[in-house]
């Protein structure tokens, strides 16, 4: 590996916040300077709702310090293969979470939710997502890594991001962009998610890991050989010092090396 991951604690999530603002907010900036759009890959479970509080949160009236959501693509890291409505869907929380708050004046983001059509074939509906992932940025052929600026992930408690998950094939897939699965460990069992290489390639990386149940995760992550081969631990592996984690301090209680505070 070259350059380890930046990892970042706060006392709690509200000063968590605007750090994580600040470094979303630069990646915008980087973003619009190089192609005026921002493309980002959000996850679900505990990111949404952190995610509103950094980008909600009032402007401080600096120059940078602003939202600009109408030149933002949104897809979805990982999302289950459920009505958009469905209690379980990660479009649904986002969009309770973040995308029904956004006032007027930041703008709307062009959100892409999957296409319930495809509920009852999960390939069909990898496949027809990474279809749409690449009208946005042209033909397959000519696309190449990164797709994306910004992937916001999470971490679950047994070390998985997105819908790849320890010990799983999918962790092998290096041809498609978006993959399906049906035996996920973690209910709902039929889901889809971006590849290890796509997460890998991106421009940049966040983490956002919070609570105490994280912390024997994180310790794995970050001083074990075991952690290294869990998924988050291999895009740390592969991402180096694009990655970026945000945690509270109880996520990182006993890990020997978290910054304390803003980045900036
Ligand atoms: O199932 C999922 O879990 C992960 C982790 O969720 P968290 O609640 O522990 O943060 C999430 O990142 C992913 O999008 C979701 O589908």
């Amino acid at each position: 590996m070259g350059k380890p991951p930046n990892l970042y604690s706060f006392r709690s999530v509200a000063e968590l916040a605007p750090s994580l603002r600040t470094y979303v907010l630069n990646q915008q900036k980087a973003a619009f300077e190089h192609h005026n759009t921002f493309r980002v890959a959000v996850s679900g479970g505990s990111l949404p709702k952190t995610l509103a509080q950094a980008l909600l949160a009032p402007s401080d009236g600096s120059p940078g310090d602003s939202v600009d959501f109408t030149k933002w693509q949104i897809f979805f890291a990982d999302e289950r293969c459920v009505p958009l409505d469905h209690e379980d869907s990660n479009y649904k929380l986002l969009k309770e979470e973040l995308l029904d708050k956004i006032p007027e004046k930041m703008g709307k983001p062009n959100v892409w939710p999957i296409d319930e059509e495809y509920l009852d074939d999960v390939q069909e509906m990898a496949d027809q997502y990474e279809k749409n992932i690449v009208s946005v940025f042209a033909a397959r052929d000519s696309v190449k890594l990164p797709l994306f600026d910004l992937l916001l992930l999470g971490c679950g408690p047994d070390g998985h991001t997105c819908s790849l998950f320890p010990d799983h094939p999918l962790l092998r897939e290096t041809d498609a962009w978006v993959l399906s699965i049906s035996d996920s460990p973690k209910p709902p069992p039929r889901r889809i998610t971006l590849s290890l290489p796509v997460v890998i390639a991106g421009t940049k990386i966040a983490f956002v890991t919070t609570g105490g149940g994280k912390k024997d995760v994180m310790k794995k992550i970050f001083e074990s050989e075991e952690g290294r081969g869990l998924p988050c631990g291999l895009i740390n592996e592969g991402g180096g010092d694009k990655v970026s984690w945000f945690t509270d301090d109880s996520a990182v209680e006993g890990v020997s090396f978290p910054r304390r505070g803003s980045l900036m």
